[in-house]
């Protein structure tokens, strides 16, 4: 594992770990995966503008983000059934996360209870909510999140039903034996398809935010949030900040890659809430290219999984480490002190 120098090294031991339907149901995204691809390629037609000689030093990854101090720009996406990498689950996803002062957004769809989640970090945990059909569902979970000391909700709005996963349906994709999730009342979940189609709410509107905030004192951010006038209406309804976020690729296949957006939704919030990013981020300066088109922060989805695939916490610990490695590297060889340092003067568009 130590020989793992790069997220992409991590994701190769990790195919081999993981059965195929697994590994496909995990990498995969909608359709012909062209947003899939464009969310990484983007990353690749933008170079840095590095400032020399600036006595920056070692720089400060540090920030704050809803009154919480984050060790880095970084936190760890929502994704579900992390029992499905590790039998330890979200459990280890939050202890690594933890003693690394980094947060962690925990999906709906947990493999492990929220309380045992909450017991091994001290590091902000967000609740990740897909609003079902059934109301008393959803808060059920928010309610038990909040108790567990959860400091924020995060709506998933992209997904009023789940999206076509070509790969999942060739497979027949099932849940592997001993995966459910953990937070929900018993049921079938064997086959995340069928359940995305069935029990997610279609008929969502802005009023959900209105109605979230009648059931918990938590913030609540709107995740899946690809232009500015959604940006604006989410502010409107409510919203204490928004994630670009087009699911991995997971959802709407021809929807553009995250990081061509980001700066549209940035200039509509208008330092409103935090703009949070997500989406192909599998490098330091992949991290601070975000930052300097102006996310507060970004965060990262399947490198955690393959984390836990190739070694658990001390997997996940890995990831997170070469991240912050690497984003250390890139912020000190661009001259950029600190988080807030990094703005549009640091990137420029393939030339
Ligand atoms: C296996 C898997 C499960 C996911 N589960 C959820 C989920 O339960 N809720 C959610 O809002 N997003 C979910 N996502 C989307 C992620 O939160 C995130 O938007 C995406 O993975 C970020 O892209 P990246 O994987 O390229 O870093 C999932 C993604 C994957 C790969
Ligand atoms: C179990 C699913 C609803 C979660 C998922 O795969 C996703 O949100 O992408």
């Amino acid at each position: 594992m130590n020989h793992a120098l790069t997220l992409d090294d991590v994701a190769g031991l990790a195919r081999a770990r993981l059965s195929p339907p697994v590994w496909d149901f995990v990498a995969g995204g909608a359709g012909d995966e062209r947003t899939l691809a464009a969310n990484r390629d983007v990353f690749d037609r933008v170079w840095l503008r590095p400032r020399v000689l600036t006595g920056a030093g070692r720089p400060g990854l540090g920030t704050r983000v809803l009154e919480a101090d984050w060790a880095a720009p970084i936190g760890v996406a929502p994704l579900a059934y992390h029992t499905m990498a590790h039998p330890e689950g979200e459990a280890a996803t939050a202890r690594a996360a933890g003693e690394r002062g980094l947060p962690l957004v925990v999906s709906t769809f947990a493999g492990t209870a929220f309380e045992q989640i909450a017991a091994v970090t001290a590091a902000p945990l967000w609740l990740q909510v897909y609003c079902f059909r059934d109301r008393a569902t959803t808060r059920a979970v928010v309610e038990r999140a909040e108790r567990a000391g959860f400091a924020a909700l995060v709506l998933t709005a992209d997904t009023p039903h789940l999206g076509r996963r070509l790969r999942d349906v060739r497979n027949g994709f099932v849940l592997p034996p001993g995966v459910a999730p953990a937070n929900l009342a018993p049921g079938d979940y064997a086959s995340p398809a069928a359940h995305g189609r069935d029990e997610l709410d279609p008929d969502l509107d802005w009023s959900v935010i209105g109605w979230l905030r009648s059931i918990t004192a938590l913030p609540v951010l709107v995740k899946g949030v690809l232009t500015g006038e959604d940006a604006r209406l989410a502010v409107q309804a409510g919203a204490a900040g928004v994630i670009v976020s087009n699911h991995g690729g997971r959802q709407l296949d021809g929807v553009p890659p995250t990081l061509r957006v980001l700066p549209e939704v940035v200039q509509a919030v208008a330092g409103r809430g935090p703009v949070l990013l997500d989406g192909g981020v599998r490098r330091g300066t992949d991290v601070l290219v975000a930052l300097a088109l102006g996310a507060d922060a970004v965060l990262l989805g399947r490198p955690v999984l393959h984390g836990l695939a190739i070694g658990g916490a001390a997997g996940v610990g890995r990831v997170l480490d070469i991240l912050v490695e690497e984003l250390t590297d890139a912020m000190t060889l661009t001259g950029t002190g600190s988080v807030k340092d990094a703005g549009p003067a640091l990137v420029r568009e393939q030339w």
